[in-house]
């Protein structure tokens, strides 16, 4: 596997009117090539401020204080607006919870899509007009051509977020950053958007970082799980040790929260397919 992003001594801060809180406190991690590494920990753990401080997006009053984010090779922490800019165009994608804050709804669904292309792909209205309708047609969207002349409020929750995660991936980038994006749908639409980022990560051979706290999501999509507790990463392994074998007591009670799962650790997710497969076969 192929080194995509190496996360080192990450501390993130937060000022606030009791002065600096750290909502990160040192947590290391990596993600390779075509691996998708879910985050996972109850509300207020840190998942969210790990992801934007990936991104460069945290907000005014949070700065990363220590640390390392290396994207292949090439240092995160200490560059610009603009080159962070640069960044999440072409290699760093994100989608989030909500796609109707995302999108903006006074312009067409084509017109969003054709803008990345145009700004950092340089490509003509026309060449980005065609792109966009692949992208439609990849992410699953029936009759792209007249979707594209739509606005958000015309399309379900499903297919905008079928269109976010579109314009995520228009520029091919090699880290996507999901915070979690189906959080918000029905468990049917959910499962369908988990498959489709699947399916296109290993197309393109990304790397995915999925924040969630929900460990029914994890069991379909991850490939490694990283567990957070106030700041903290409190255990890190691949998903089937981590269904099977938990070992620090924050992710089984975590592991004790997914309905319909049986107390008994050794009998986790029976009957939950991880990757397709039942977990206990591997
Ligand atoms: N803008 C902010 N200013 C001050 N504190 C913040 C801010 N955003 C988050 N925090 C605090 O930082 C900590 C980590 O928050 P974060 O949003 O990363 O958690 P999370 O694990 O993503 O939770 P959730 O699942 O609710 O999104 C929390 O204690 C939160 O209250």
């Amino acid at each position: 596997m192929e080194r995509l992003l190496q996360v080192e001594n990450l501390v993130t801060q937060y000022k606030t009117a009791e002065g600096m809180f750290s909502a990160v406190k040192g947590i290391s991690f990596t993600v390779e090539k075509g691996e998708t590494v879910c985050i996972v920990g109850e509300s207020g753990s840190g998942k969210s401020a790990t992801a934007l401080s990936i991104m460069g997006l945290l907000p005014a009053n949070g700065k990363i204080t220590e640390g390392s984010i290396r994207l292949k090779d090439d240092e995160l922490v200490g560059k610009t607006e603009e080159q962070l800019q640069q960044i999440r165009g072409n290699e760093i994608s994100m989608i989030f919870q909500e796609p109707m804050t995302a999108l903006n709804p006074v312009f067409t669904i084509g017109f969003q899509i054709r803008e990345p292309l145009m700004i950092h792909l340089n490509m003509s209205k026309k060449e980005a007009t065609l792109v966009s309708i692949e992208l439609l047609k990849k992410v699953g969207i029936p009759n792209p051509k007249e979707k594209i002349k739509q606005f958000p409020h015309e399309l379900s929750g499903g297919m905008r977020q079928r269109v976010m995660i579109a314009i995520a991936l228009a520029c091919e980038p090699s880290l996507l950053i999901a915070d979690e994006p189906t959080t918000a749908l029905d468990v049917t639409i959910q499962s369908q958007i988990l498959d489709l980022i699947d399916d296109l990560k290993e197309q393109m051979g990304m790397g995915v970082v999925f924040v969630t706290h929900d460990m029914g999501v994890v069991a379909e999509i991850a490939d490694r799980v990283m567990v957070m507790y106030a700041g903290e990463v409190v255990e890190m392994g691949d998903v089937h040790r981590i269904f099977n074998h938990p070992q620090h007591s924050y992710t089984k009670g975590l592991l004790a929260a997914v309905p319909n799962v049986d107390d008994d650790s050794k009998n986790w997710l029976q009957g939950v397919n991880i990757h397709g497969k039942s977990s206990a076969s591997s």
